[in-house]
């Protein structure tokens, strides 16, 4: 079966992916969905294989074997800013340039669309994310790491994605700072979009309708959060208990 004749309604599917760098495999067959809307969580141990998965599935590292869909067509093929066109979008755990301001930044994120379409989403996100309006002339590199965060989250909000993948919006940051991402996350993100998080810190559940945790390159178990959350396996990893 291919992978968007698994679950045709979903937005994301991935059926056996398998890649990993040079002679090194990390990811050894992973299944997995995303359905329009929807926050599903990526858990697991650093060295799992999360980073990984995601430059997969926007096409900064090859799929060696296996199948993704995305809405009901394979895209393992395709360069990044073609998925990027039809509705993916990627923030990585550097997120933003710091020589270049905040306004060029989240301009950045939108670089396929008219200059009018930018101006209006750049208002739209400065009302959101007033921290930022101050600052916007600013370079990047000036602001704390908290407020680059959100600069990250803001750059890739620009373009509207249906999936936003990120890779763990909390590394570096202060635990008050994970609180403020996470509330951020809450109200900017519209129903329209949905999010695949990598992430380490479990706080990071609140935000999810479901999730995986993955254990050297395979999925070792997925449910709903409360399933996540009563999980014997994701107390392991995560509280070595
Ligand atoms: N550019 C690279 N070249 C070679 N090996 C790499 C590269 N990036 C990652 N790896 C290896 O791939 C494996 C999975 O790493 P990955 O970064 O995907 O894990 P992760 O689950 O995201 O962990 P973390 O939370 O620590 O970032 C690790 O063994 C890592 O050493």
């Amino acid at each position: 079966m291919s992978a968007a004749e698994m679950n045709a309604a979903a937005l994301l599917s991935l059926r056996d992916v398998q890649t990993g760098y040079g002679a090194l495999q990390v990811l050894w067959g992973v299944d997995l969905e995303v359905m329009s809307g929807e926050t599903v969580l990526l858990l697991g141990a650093n060295s799992a294989g999360k980073s990984t998965l995601l430059r997969t599935l926007i096409g900064l590292l090859p799929c060696w074997r296996g199948e993704i869909a995305f809405e009901g067509e394979r895209i393992d093929r395709l360069a990044p800013d073609q998925r990027i066109r039809r509705g993916m979008a990627y923030m990585s755990e550097l997120g933003v340039f710091p020589t270049l301001s905040i306004d060029e930044n989240i301009a950045l994120g939108g670089y396929f669309l008219s200059d009018a379409q930018i101006r209006k989403r750049k208002e739209q996100l400065f009302a959101l994310f007033p921290d930022l309006a101050a600052k916007r002339r600013d370079a990047a590199g000036t602001l704390s790491g908290g407020q680059r965060k959100m600069l990250g989250i803001a750059k890739v909000l620009i373009s509207e994605p249906k999936l936003l993948l990120m890779d763990e919006p909390s590394s570096g940051l202060a635990p008050v700072f994970v609180k403020q991402v996470i509330e951020v996350l809450k109200t900017s993100i519209g129903a329209g979009t949905a999010l695949l998080i990598a992430e380490q810190n479990v706080a990071f559940l609140e935000l999810a309708d479901r999730g995986y945790l993955i254990d050297h390159g395979k999925v070792r178990l997925s449910g709903t959060r409360a399933e996540l959350e009563a999980s014997d396996a994701v107390r392991e990893t995560y509280f070595g208990l």
